[in-house]
């Protein structure tokens, strides 16, 4: 290969690199190169500046590699020449930066992934800590410029996390939420509310504060990746100079040993300095499986704050927010018909507004009524909402009177338990299809006579008492509502 002439190695670079990234991009980055030199397949290539090429290192590394691979064979390398500017007078020196030749992973070893290739992006951080020494302006945080306290909405299952997030996003590192431990169930706001914390810093102090984003997965992968290459040191130079860190999904940390070990010294590095570390996982610190003691006491130091399942004027509340997000108004109908039927999650709320939304654009319907949404969304609520089960209309019941659920299956005798379950005893008939037998067992395991008690006690106060013919008439109501 090396008996072609530097300018046409280059020029058949150029021809690769020309497809794989925006015309902008090339006349910016590429077009501006001269080629040097090309001695047994090392093509050497004159860049403008120092910059210059930690750009091209930092941007455009995978790319280079592969097309060199493409055009000189898989042991084609690439040499720059930094254009050094003297001050004192007006020579300038050529200097030559080796570029760091670290293997390829094995997928792209072939020198043929041109095609998947994209350029760096938030989400798939290619080796920040590729330049030594790297300026903290030059950081991508990875964050998501959408997940903002403003769109997060606040309730009783994420208060204290929340207004703990906020304080830190003002203050990092000057509370004593150090770290800050987020955990809770899957879709329930742990990524939306530790990137809020990072948007926030990004705002109130620019880029004096270096942020970094990133999942536990990534940094392990990134860390295995600069063992192989022999850059572990770089790696930890690069986690040490961060202000803001914040790591997501530490679960999966689990049984990582020397993932654990390096990041326990980053976490001591960076805590001594007063730096911000910010965690989210799965689960509480204690109940991840397999993590050195010592990093769990050390999860432990700050404060940490679970998420839990958005009560229902919560997932109300999120809905109509989603909802107004996305450009679509719906009745309190629809939105009350969702918040009672998708109760896991925030994730799954916001599948559902997706989905009413595609289906509005696509039919160009203004309205939407709620028997179309019970269409459309059918396929998305588990279980079938025409039989309306035991369970529902216990959550709906103790839902209106403000109680636990778990009180109206247990046997306390307190007055307004009492009439709660004799209530949703009295719904269950009515919507369902299960016998007495059947129903007195999911409260607590009452016989049939009991629940013939109950019965016959509501219909009784419902026609001597109007505000208990109210109270029953509006949970009918919000149940049939959610059997449309
Ligand atoms: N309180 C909230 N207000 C508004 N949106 C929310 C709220 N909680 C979660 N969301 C939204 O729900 C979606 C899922 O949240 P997120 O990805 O943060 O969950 P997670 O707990 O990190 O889930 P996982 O563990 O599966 O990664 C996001 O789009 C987020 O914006």
């Amino acid at each position: 290969m090396s008996n072609i002439s530097s300018e046409a190695a280059w020029e058949q670079c150029l021809e690769i690199i020309k497809d794989n990234i925006s015309y902008q991009k090339f006349k910016s980055w590429f077009q501006p190169i001269e080629p040097v030199k090309l001695e047994e397949n090392t093509l050497t290539i004159q860049v403008p500046s120092q910059f210059w090429y930690e750009w091209l290192e930092e941007h455009y590394y995978g790319m280079l590699r592969s097309t060199l691979a493409k055009v000189l064979g898989d042991d084609g390398k690439l040499e720059y020449s930094v254009v050094l500017e003297k001050s004192d007078d007006n020579n300038t020196d050529n200097r030559s930066v080796r570029l760091p030749q670290r293997p390829m992973p094995p997928e792209n070893n072939q020198g043929q992934e041109m095609k998947g290739y994209s350029e760096y992006s938030p989400g798939k951080i290619e080796n920040p800590f590729v330049i030594p020494g790297i300026q903290k302006t030059k950081i991508d945080s990875n964050l998501n410029s959408s997940y903002v306290f403003d769109r997060y909405i606040e309730g009783d299952c994420n208060r204290l996390a929340r207004s703990a997030a906020m304080a830190i996003g003002e203050n990092p590192g000057s509370s004593s939420f150090n770290p800050f431990f987020i955990y809770g169930g899957t879709g329930l706001g742990k990524t939306h509310l530790i990137q809020s914390i990072g948007n926030k810093v990004k705002q109130e102090h620019g880029n004096e504060l270096a942020v970094l984003y990133i999942s536990s997965e990534s940094f392990t992968n990134e860390f295995v990746q600069a063992i192989r290459n022999n850059r572990a040191s770089e790696f930890t130079m690069f986690y040490r100079q961060i202000d803001v860190l914040i790591v997501d999904d530490i679960q999966f940390f689990s049984g990582k040993e020397k993932t654990q070990e390096e990041f326990f010294h980053i976490f001591n590095a960076l805590h001594q300095d007063g730096k911000q570390i910010i965690l989210s996982s799965d689960r509480a610190p204690r109940e991840i499986p397999d993590i050195e003691e010592r990093l769990i006491s050390r999860f432990s130091w700050g404060l940490s704050a679970d998420l839990q399942i958005p009560e229902y004027e919560t997932r109300y509340a999120i809905l109509e927010r989603k909802a107004s997000d996305n450009g679509i108004e719906l009745s309190h109908q629809v939105l009350e018909f969702i918040a009672h039927n998708f109760k896991s999650n925030v994730r799954d709320l916001e599948g559902a507004i997706i989905k009413l939304l595609a289906f509005a654009s696509l039919q160009h319907v203004d309205e939407i009524e709620p028997q179309m949404a019970k269409r459309v969304l059918k396929d998305m609520i588990q279980e079938s909402q025409t039989t309306v089960s035991i369970e529902q209309i216990q959550d709906y019941v103790c839902d209106y009177f403000g109680i636990d659920t778990n009180k109206v299956r247990e046997k306390t005798r307190k007055q307004e338990i009492v009439e709660a379950r004799q209530i949703a005893m009295y719904l269950s008939k009515q919507f369902t299809d299960s016998s007495l037998k059947t129903i007195g067992l999911h409260f607590g395991g009452r016989d049939h006579s009991t629940v013939i008690h109950a019965i016959s006690t509501v219909e009784e106060r419902m026609q001597t008492t109007a505000k208990h013919k109210r109270i029953v008439e509006e949970l009918h109501q919000k149940i049939e509502v959610s059997t449309l």
